[in-house]
């Protein structure tokens, strides 16, 4: 595998190296992708001619996410439903018991879905029955679907509604007037979007069309011309095009909030307010709204009402903002300075498999890239900086496991549903909980199992209590240097109705009740060092000196040991922070505080045998990333 090694500078490299050989392949933007083109001539009362070729791209193996081995425990997780009119919803328990169109029953089928999961059995007969909804389920439990499939369904066979199509050879302009107005924050969960539409519009006469920003749009006008029924966007695109009188939403007949929490908070909710509320937008009551999220904040949840219709259902699939069990959560203490050295240990110690590593800054993300890069590892990086080309290249190269490590910001930390995701890597850790919540929910998904992996540091004090309410919650191991975070007030155990995680009014997991978590916590900080929930003695790592060792020096004043160890000596630093010693990690490191903290010391690089195995290790040609 001589392609690792390379002298170029820049983000990505793997990934453009491999660019020269698949350009053919990659050259489309996700918004031109094909879509089935309903004809004229097709009887609408039928189901209209296949096509094989679009129904392999779209059903194929290489995206399909399969069940995992949990799926069946999605029926253990207790449901809620709230409404101000009281309306009791009778779920359904298969496809077929819903009173779904025939198309879309057979696109499920393709789709290989046997038996939906909970989020979908009660928002198919919600939406269904005309109501607004608020949705709240775990990541990777199928949120798309479940407003995707009633949504659609209903539309299909109605051939009135259907949007004008641009006729070959005509010049006059139509207006794009969808009837289903679908919103994401990020222009990847968009497009995703807009494949999960092409997969279950397929042979019906609904035709979807993607806007987000970044790309050509005279290639998305060109799209819409040819008629857009179900439109997925992103704000700025949209209001973009609404203002150049592209798109008029004066049809929509319903309004999706994906992420809502997020297009609602403060970076977006001007632009959702000034979509939802100044703009042509139906407001006659023929329009049905519907968010969904894996988080949904008090506050969120209140400015949320401004949206909804007054009878509007409240569903919560588990606790809101809570995360699925489904994934093993690590919290390593790692000082900033040795963040990398820690890294590749572990990127040599797992076994290949996707990564998803998250970092904090565009700028990060780049120095990451390359560096591991350079270091032998098949990375590349997406973030707000990139070119969109860049992003969905980097895309196709970590889902097709050309670059099976992505190093990304938080741009990637919601919605995306990738194949085999089995680690997520904290590297910096985010400051909110609901975004952790998203960032390890790329793994895990369906009822499969993952693993996600968070370097702490004294840095990351302001997520350390809510991070171990999460933790306990998932019966997760509590590292002993976040134990001081677990002690709270009692006011702060008693309350309710707060956003804290165990005050909110609306917590339907685990019961856990306050006692009960305070004492757990009690419990964990006066176990012994023989607890089999010791943070050290975890068997995803080599073992090391406990976390608690006089190694460490604590730091009252601010709750959490440090390591107190010469800086130089990372060989040392690296056994006690990860557990393990490493022949290879033999350099000093630079810890100036911008981008380029931990760039290595001219003339003390990596010993060349981190090189080669890492290329051994991480082949992408040797290793099966399906
Ligand atoms: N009923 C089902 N049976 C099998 N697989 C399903 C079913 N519903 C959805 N899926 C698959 O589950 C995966 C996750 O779905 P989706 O991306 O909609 O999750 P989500 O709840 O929106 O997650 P997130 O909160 O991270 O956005 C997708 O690959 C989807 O195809």
């Amino acid at each position: 595998m001589s392609g690792f090694k390379s002298k170029e500078k820049g983000a990505g490299k793997w990934v453009q190296k491999q660019e020269q050989q698949t350009d053919s392949e990659k050259r489309q933007w996700a918004a031109l992708r094909r879509r089935y083109e309903w004809k004229d001539s097709y009887d609408e009362t039928g189901i209209a001619p296949r096509d094989e070729d679009l129904e392999n791209e779209l059903f194929g193996e290489e995206n399909h996410v399969h069940t995992g081995i949990n799926f069946s425990k999605y029926e253990e997780i207790k449901v809620n439903i709230k409404s101000a009119d009281g309306v009791q919803i009778e779920p359904i328990n298969s496809f077929d018991e819903s009173n779904l169109h025939k198309v879309m029953k057979e696109n499920i089928e393709l789709a290989k879905y046997k038996v939906p999961t909970p989020v979908q059995k009660y928002s198919i007969p919600i939406i269904t029955s005309k109501k607004d909804l608020m949705a709240c389920a775990q990541t990777g439990s199928g949120k798309t679907a479940a407003f995707l499939i009633p949504v659609l369904s209903q539309l299909f066979g109605k051939r009135n509604l259907a949007a004008p199509r641009q006729q070959p050879g005509v010049l006059r302009k139509i207006k794009s007037e969808p009837l289903v107005l679908i919103i994401a924050p990020s222009r990847e969960l968009a497009t995703q979007i807009f494949d999960e539409c092409r997969k279950f519009t397929y042979r019906s006469m609904m035709r979807p069309c993607v806007v987000y920003g970044g790309a050509d749009p005279a290639l998305q006008k060109e799209e819409l011309a040819k008629g857009c029924d179900v439109l997925t966007a992103t704000p700025g695109r949209l209001k973009d095009f609404l203002e150049r009188g592209i798109i008029s939403l004066r049809r929509v007949k319903f309004l999706v909030l994906d992420e809502a929490d997020r297009m609602l908070d403060m970076g977006f909710e001007d632009d959702i307010r000034i979509i939802v509320q100044k703009s042509d937008l139906v407001n006659d009551g023929d329009r049905q709204t519907l968010m969904f999220s894996a988080t949904f904040p008090k506050k969120i949840q209140d400015l949320a009402q401004d949206f909804l219709a007054k009878g509007y259902i409240f569903l919560t699939v588990g606790r809101v903002g809570g995360t699925t069990s489904d994934i093993t959560q690590k919290i390593l203490y790692v000082e900033e300075e040795k963040k990398r050295n820690q890294l590749v240990e572990m990127l040599l110690k797992q076994p290949p498999s996707r990564t998803l590593i998250f970092v904090k800054s565009k700028r990060g993300a780049d120095s990451l890239d390359e560096y591991l890069y350079n270091q032998g590892f098949p990375t590349t990086s997406i973030h707000g900086d990139r070119t969109q080309r860049e992003r969905e290249d980097a895309l196709i190269s970590f889902k097709n496991g050309r670059a099976p490590i992505l190093i990304a910001t938080s741009v990637a930390a919601r919605g995306l549903d990738i194949k085999n995701v089995m680690h997520v890597i904290n590297y910096d850790l985010c400051e909110q909980i609901d975004e952790y919540v998203h960032r390890i929910g790329r793994t895990a998904r369906v009822g499969n199992k993952g693993l996600a992996t968070s370097f702490y540091n004294e840095n990351n004090s302001d997520i350390a209590y809510e991070l171990v309410k999460i933790l306990m919650e998932c019966n997760q191991e509590i590292p002993d240097f976040l134990q001081s975070h677990g002690d709270m007030p009692n006011d702060e155990y008693t309350r309710v109705g707060t956003s804290n995680v165990y005050g909110r009014e609306d917590y339907k997991g685990r019961p856990i009740t306050w006692d009960d978590s305070r004492n757990n916590y009690r419990n964990n900080q006066n176990r012994d060092a023989s607890s089999p929930r010791r943070f050290q003695q975890s068997n995803f790592y080599a073992q090391g000196p406990p976390l608690n060792s006089p190694q460490y020096a604590s730091q009252p004043e601010r709750g959490f040991p440090v390591v107190n160890l010469p800086k130089a000596n990372n060989q040392y630093n690296s056994e006690i922070s990860h557990g393990y010693s490493s022949p290879h990690m033999n350099q000093n490191f630079n810890s100036d505080d911008d981008g380029s903290r931990n760039r290595p010391l001219p003339g003390n690089n990596w010993e060349p045998s981190v090189q080669q195995e890492a290329q051994k290790q991480w082949d992408p040609n040797a290793v099966p990333w399906k």
